[in-house]
């Protein structure tokens, strides 16, 4: 690192190979932190948990130099303070990196492509990058990893699990052996099981070397199971600093992160009518082919299975949002065409039928646009005036959907793109909640949200079920699924293999995805 990184004399013997302390930063009057103190030492996998909007990324976007913390605030590495705000090339020589939620990998380019982008060495005399230099580059971080990957491959062919392998290879190029510290932002939210026991396996192996690890999740299984220590994290500041994982577990971490204590759900009674409120013909979609499905009113219907068995697929197609390739759906009597040629979104919505996806940031929230527009903009063309959008309907839905899913900060005006991750989460499906849908159709609604959230996004789902809505749930969460579904359909090879039905146990669900009749995972698949 060079001398001018830093400043203030090194500490002697530094412990910590991270020490932050009276960390602070408002957003004009959102203090989103408070004094927070973050000590962890070399080679722990220490855990950071609360919940949304409390202050965790911008914690990270700090590190990184994205924002400028408050004065009076000091950042250290292996006993040597960072100048504030941190420089990217200052955070890099000192061995902080960090894996983002969606990895930042580009699915375009090559996995070598991707480790080095950013790093490339031009020849001195041509400029020019040599490409074999680079690619021999990748291959030893990756061997360093014990994970070979063809370094040619582009990486939107990838697993979740080899991205992962790719984001973390990218992460720890800059480190020497046993030093450094990751941050893994959220980065295990869409890896399935098996493929989170390998990232966790790989996680611990650097552990082991001497490498550090900041761990935020809203998995509190997997942070109560993986981590030494844990942080907690609530409204910007810490609750408990360096908790020993060994002495918590998951509802008294709950407890520290709300404030109170959460009644677990359990199943409720089933609320499914006998009326069909939907039903599919014929659905061709990727891999799934000659689907029918039919959904009733009250029911919550689960899609699940390996990914590319195609239940994303045939979720994305019923709700209108991917063209298939065959197919009709009725929709309340109400005929569609879910084919490529015919399809129309906007019939969609008339029809009643309504999609939270997945990538929500990419396909869901209006980022510039405030709370309130979000929240009301399904209806403002049945309901908004000729000359004015804006009303007291908008203003009493907006208030009652803050209130039922607990957005935070409680702004009708904020924009969207301002609101924490999880937060922006609640927007997109309040938004559809609000207006009773004849067809939900839900794409992983409780990824990246806290476990209080979870809690009231359930309620929520289960309300509009009352209301009479029909539900498709599109998940590889066995919590959500037997919590949530009347029915749980397990997809294999673009067909439905199993059908679960009555009293769903979540381990009977993981069975039917990956158990003993399911064949041999193949390489590379994602899980
Ligand atoms: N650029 C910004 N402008 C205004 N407010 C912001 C900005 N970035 C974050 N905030 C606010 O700061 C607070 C902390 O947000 P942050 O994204 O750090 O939360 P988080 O703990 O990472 O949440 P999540 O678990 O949902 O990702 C929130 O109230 C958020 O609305």
């Amino acid at each position: 690192m060079s001398a001018d990184s830093r400043t203030g004399p090194p500490d002697t013997a530094p412990r910590h190979r991270l020490e932050v302390a009276e960390l602070s930063k408002a957003f004009g009057s959102t203090r989103a932190l408070r004094g927070v103190h973050l000590r962890i030492a070399p080679g722990e996998l220490h855990g950071l948990v609360g919940q949304n909007g409390c202050g965790k990324s911008t914690l990270v976007k700090i590190l990184t130099g994205v924002y400028a913390p408050d004065p009076g605030a000091s950042i250290a590495v292996d006993g040597q303070r960072l100048a504030l705000p941190v420089r990217p090339m200052h955070q890099r020589a000192a061995g902080v990196s960090v894996v983002h939620q969606n990895s930042g990998l580009v699915d375009d380019l090559t996995v070598w492509e991707n480790v080095r982008l950013g790093h490339y060495r031009a020849g001195r005399l041509s400029r020019r990058i040599n490409r074999r230099d680079e690619q021999r580059a990748t291959e030893r971080v990756l061997a360093r990893l014990d994970r070979p990957l063809e370094v040619g491959r582009k990486v939107g062919q990838l697993s979740a699990e080899d991205r992962a392998v790719v984001a973390i290879a990218r992460a720890v190029q800059d480190h020497r052996p046993g030093g450094g510290l990751i941050v893994f932002d959220e980065s295990t939210r869409a890896l399935g099981r098996s493929a989170r026991i390998r990232f966790f396996e790989l996680v611990r192996s650097l552990v082991d070397e001497g490498t550090s690890v900041l761990l935020i999740s809203h998995q509190l299984e997997e942070v109560v199971e993986a981590t030494d220590r844990v942080t907690v994290l609530r409204d910007g500041t810490v609750v408990e600093a360096g908790l020993r994982t060994s002495e918590v577990d998951e509802v008294s971490l709950t407890r520290m992160m709300l404030g109170r204590h959460l009644v677990t759900h359990g199943r409720v009674g089933s609320q499914v009518k006998d009326e069909v409120v939907a039903s599919a013909r014929g659905l061709a979609a990727g891999p799934v082919t000659g689907l029918d499905l039919d959904i009733r009113r009250g029911e919550i219907l689960g899609l699940t299975g390996l990914i590319g068995s195609g239940f994303v697929e045939a979720a994305e197609a019923l709700a209108g949002a991917r063209p298939a390739d065959a197919g009709t759906l009725s929709v309340h009597g109400r005929d569609l065409a879910l084919d490529r040629r015919r399809g129309c979104t906007e019939e969609f919505v008339d029809a009643g039928v309504a999609f939270v996806p997945e990538r929500r940031l990419e396909a869901g929230v209006a980022g510039e646009l405030s709370v309130a527009d979000n929240l009301t903009l399904p209806r403002v063309r049945d309901r908004g005036g000729r000359l004015r959008t804006g009303s007291a309907w908008q203003f009493e839905e907006t208030a009652a959907m803050i209130a039922k899913l607990d957005i935070r900060p409680p702004h009708p005006q904020a924009p969207v793109h301002t609101l924490s991750g999880g937060n922006q989460q609640k927007v997109l499906l309040g938004k559809w909640l609000a207006g009773t849908p004849n067809l939900l159709v839900l794409h992983e609604p409780t990824q990246a949200v806290d476990v209080g959230a979870r809690h009231d996004i359930v309620d929520a789902i289960r309300e509009a079920a009352r209301d009479g809505c029909g539900i498709v749930l599109a998940s590889i969460d066995p919590v959500d699924l037997a919590v949530l579904c009347d029915r749980v359909l397990v997809f294999r090879d673009g067909r439905v293999a199993k059908e679960l039905s009555g009293e769903l146990e979540q381990d009977a669900i993981v069975q039917a995805v990956f158990g003993d009749d399911t064949r041999p995972q193949e390489e590379g698949q994602n899980d």
